[in-house]
């Protein structure tokens, strides 16, 4: 696989290090979650771990920060998912690493980054989206800004981008022969990953008060609609010749219509929209538009989506050896695709003296650690 021999140490953390971590070990990289040895009577919260080995390591106890320089000076990447200052204050901060191994990419991702006015206070996604800008624009007509789940600063612009720029980094490494340190800020990650809406503040497309543009919810032709089931439909008919094709599909005659881009006459189109596909249900809708160019696609459930048969036929969710479904890695690389591992999630401190002893402890060290209670080996099922 395109990342095997990278060996990666990713501090256990909340949702967007564990992705990273995941992303990395899908496409082959060796990943150990670093978890906590107090953490063994709790169930962890990782539903990322796919691939992932554990190592238990007492952090607080010097003999385990230690353990923990000894790890980094062979491993490839770092990711460490705490507030600044947490690693600086355990003696574990990049400038000693670094010096110990120069090769090593040490990622730090946070909410609001290394410095700034923010940098050590407590945040979660909805407050780094709320600091990008971005959340200023997400939400519907005459309704307060609204937050889409934890998808967009945890994953998109904190998990996804911490993982870009640590394949960036290997990538250069690759010609300089050194590391460096990330500083994997959600806020401009999140902020980076909006660069369209940025970008394209002057040319009209958002003019209108939120909730009443062409992408957000205005427009009668981007919009989701509820079926006589119950259900419902995307519809993205943006181009005219797509367009052309969604009200042919709804029964409707052009010549009878405003214009595609009367915005005026939006609010009217979109309740006309609604009580067509109030008419039918999902199933009927599809069947009209399957095939077409109109760019209507039913909404699934998780269920639906993992047995659509699109989605079969390009093999898109894949199941565990538990029985689990859950997304395929993405994107599909030729040559080298991501291979996802089937089997369970790691059991906390599952794999901690196999993992030692390829980084070089010996039995007797191991032993040690154990007795200064720096270590655990208990296996629990990590099944948060
Ligand atoms: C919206 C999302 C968050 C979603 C999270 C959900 C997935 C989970 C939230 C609630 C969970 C459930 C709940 O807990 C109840 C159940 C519990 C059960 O165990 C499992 C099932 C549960 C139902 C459980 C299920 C799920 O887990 C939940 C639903 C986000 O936005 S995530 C993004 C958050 N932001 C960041 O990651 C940015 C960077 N990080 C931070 O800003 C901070 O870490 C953060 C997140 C604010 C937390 O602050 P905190 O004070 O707790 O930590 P830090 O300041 O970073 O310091 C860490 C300290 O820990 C020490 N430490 C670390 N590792 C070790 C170790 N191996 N050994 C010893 N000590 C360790 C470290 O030294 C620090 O100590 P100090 O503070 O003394 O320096």
């Amino acid at each position: 696989m395109a990342l095997g021999g990278v060996r990666v140490l990713e501090l256990a953390g909340l949702a967007p290090g564990p992705l990273c971590g995941m992303i990395l070990a899908d496409f082959g990289a060796q990943v150990v979650r670093v978890d906590r040895v107090s953490r063994f009577a709790e169930a962890h919260g990782d539903v990322q771990a796919r691939g992932k080995r554990s190592l238990a390591l007492d952090l607080k106890r010097p003999q385990g920060a230690a353990a923990l320089r000894r790890l980094c000076g062979r491993a490839d990447v770092l990711i460490e998912p705490f507030r600044h200052g947490v690693m600086e204050r355990l003696g574990l901060g990049p400038e000693v690493l670094l010096q110990e191994n120069p090769r090593l990419i040490y990622a730090r991702l946070t909410g609001f980054g290394q410095t700034g006015k923010y940098a050590k206070s407590a945040g979660h996604d909805i407050n780094y989206l709320a600091l990008s800008g971005v959340l200023s624009k997400l939400g519907r007509k005459n309704e307060n800004p609204y937050a889409p789940v934890n998808l967009l600063a945890d994953f998109a612009g904190g998990g996804v981008m911490c993982a870009l720029g640590i394949v960036i980094a290997l990538f250069e490494r690759a010609r300089s022969g050194r590391g460096q340190v990330i500083d994997a800020s959600m806020v401009e990650g999140v902020a980076y990953l909006s660069s369209f809406l940025w970008k394209s503040q002057k040319m009209g497309l958002w003019s209108q008060p939120r909730g009443q543009n062409l992408l957000d919810g205005g427009a009668p032709f981007y919009e989701v609609y509820r079926t006589s089931d119950g259900k419902f439909m995307a519809v993205g008919a943006i181009e005219p010749v797509f367009y052309k094709q969604l009200i042919k599909g709804l029964g409707l005659n052009l010549d009878e219509l405003p214009t595609q881009m009367s915005v005026s006459d939006w609010p009217g189109m979109k309740k006309k929209f609604a009580s067509i596909f109030a008419q039918k249900t999902q199933a009927e809708w599809c069947s009209i538009f399957d095939s077409t160019d109109a760019c209507v696609i039913p909404v699934l459930s998780f269920d639906d989506a993992a047995s659509h048969p699109h989605n079969k036929e390009r093999s898109s969710f894949i199941k565990n050896e538990q029985g689990e479904m859950s997304p395929r890695p993405a994107p599909v690389l030729s040559r080298t695709p991501a291979v996802p591992s089937r089997k369970r999630d790691p059991f906390i401190g599952e794999h901690t003296e196999e993992i030692l002893l390829e980084y070089g402890f010996t039995k007797q060290e191991i032993a040690k650690l154990y007795s200064d209670k720096a270590i655990g080996f208990k296996n629990l099922k990590a099944n948060l």
